[in-house]
């Protein structure tokens, strides 16, 4: 069986560039928007419907022709495994129940395990957590097979990412609160990236283990913190996620699962990210790509198109495109991808395209 173009590009082996967006399952497909509409459920609750979770996977592979999927499920769904009460408010973003940021809420919390517990519905029914993990592994089992030879990625929120909205209680500019609790009580913010760390990596071992055979670590608000800080408080527990993820083997590939690991305003820190155990860093769209490279010699990077720039006009798009493939041909391997999300406006047709560009272009590496 020939290695697919991501896993190939992730190792480190010569191959075609391939591309995939993230966020490229979402509001910006009309067909999600209808699946979503037709199926009336919260986010969280539509992430542990299988059928859901496998038809939201498959729909931007299916229309844009991407080298991989993305396992339609959310940072937050661990956590409500987990017991923690956490919705997903439109616009907005995870809003908890109560934030925790004192010792006593954060010790209530080291009770609860992946997979474990239970939570209440939109319905107000019990739901069981174990029943809710069987739906991701389910999900993942069901996409999988619909990808066919197109490789899944599984994913998961970085210990900072997760307790950050964890502290705070809902989405935050500057981490503020999580930034105090970590200089002001080691010893709680130890224990809370801890347990976030272990549950999102059962979250993506998990994921792996039913046939993700790539893996995403999202650290999507780490540019708020200081190299310092970065390095002593929270490096180490991405490092505990990469060390327990690297010990789930893929019955797809038969092997471990290549890692990426990801952040936005991770310039100043790419290179303390790369060295937490990763096979990939993803570059966000306000770093040199060129540099980037340099900063983490050996790994292969991924990225880094503005998604601003999925508003301008073709030429511009082209361009950027063409100038990010021949700065990425100097990497082990390069991915091509945005420099953060697919923003819900955007024009599916314009990613369509892009796709199309890079397999035409991308061939030459
Ligand atoms: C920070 C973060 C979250 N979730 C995630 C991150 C890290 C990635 C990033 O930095 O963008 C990760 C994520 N969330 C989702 C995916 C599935 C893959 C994909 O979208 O392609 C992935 C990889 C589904 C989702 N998760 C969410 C959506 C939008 C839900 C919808 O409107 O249908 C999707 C597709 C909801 C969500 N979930 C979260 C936010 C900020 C939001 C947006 C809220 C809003 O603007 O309405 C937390």
């Amino acid at each position: 069986m020939t290695t697919p173009p991501l896993i190939a590009a992730l190792t480190g082996q010569r191959g075609p560039t391939p591309v995939w967006f993230m966020r490229q399952a979402g509001r910006s497909l009309p067909e999600y928007r209808e699946l979503r509409a037709d199926i009336g459920l919260p986010m969280l609750e539509a992430c542990l419907r299988p059928d859901v979770a496998a038809e939201a996977t498959v729909q931007p592979v299916r229309r844009h022709g991407v080298d991989a999927g993305i396992f339609f499920s959310d940072i937050m769904v661990p956590l409500r495994l987990a017991g923690v009460g956490v919705e997903i408010e439109p616009g907005v973003g995870p809003v908890l129940d109560h934030p925790y940021r004192t010792r006593e809420s954060i010790d209530e919390l080291l009770s609860h395990r992946y997979g474990e517990g239970s939570w209440t519905d939109s319905t107000g029914r019990t739901r069981d957590c174990a029943e809710g993990a069987q739906s991701v592994r389910d999900g993942v089992a069901t996409a999988v097979r619909e990808l066919g030879s197109t490789p899944l990625i599984g994913f998961g929120g970085a210990p900072f990412t997760l307790a950050a909205y964890m502290v705070e209680g809902r989405p935050s500019r500057d981490h503020m609160a999580a930034r105090a609790l970590a200089a002001s009580d080691p010893g709680a913010w130890d224990a809370l990236m801890t347990w976030c760390a272990r549950v999102s990596a059962d979250f993506m071992t998990a994921q792996i283990e039913a046939g993700a055979s790539a893996a995403q670590l999202f650290d999507s608000w780490v540019g708020s913190l200081s190299p310092r800080t970065y390095r002593e408080s929270v490096a180490p527990y991405s490092r505990m996620v990469a060390q327990r993820v690297a010990g789930a083997v893929s019955p797809v590939t038969g092997c471990r699962a290549p890692f990426i690991h990801f952040g936005t305003g991770s310039a100043p820190i790419l290179s303390d990210m790369a060295e937490v155990g990763v096979d990939c860093v993803g570059v966000d769209w306000k770093t040199d790509l060129s540099w980037a490279i340099g900063q983490v010699p050996g790994k292969a990077v991924q990225g880094n198109l503005d998604p601003a720039l999925l508003q301008a006009p073709w030429h511009v798009i082209e361009q950027a495109v063409r100038d990010i493939l021949d700065a990425g041909r100097s990497a082990p391997g390069h991915v091509f991808n945005l420099g953060h999300g697919v923003p819900p406006t955007t024009d599916p047709d314009v990613l369509t395209r892009i796709v199309e560009l890079v397999h035409e272009l991308g061939d030459e590496r």
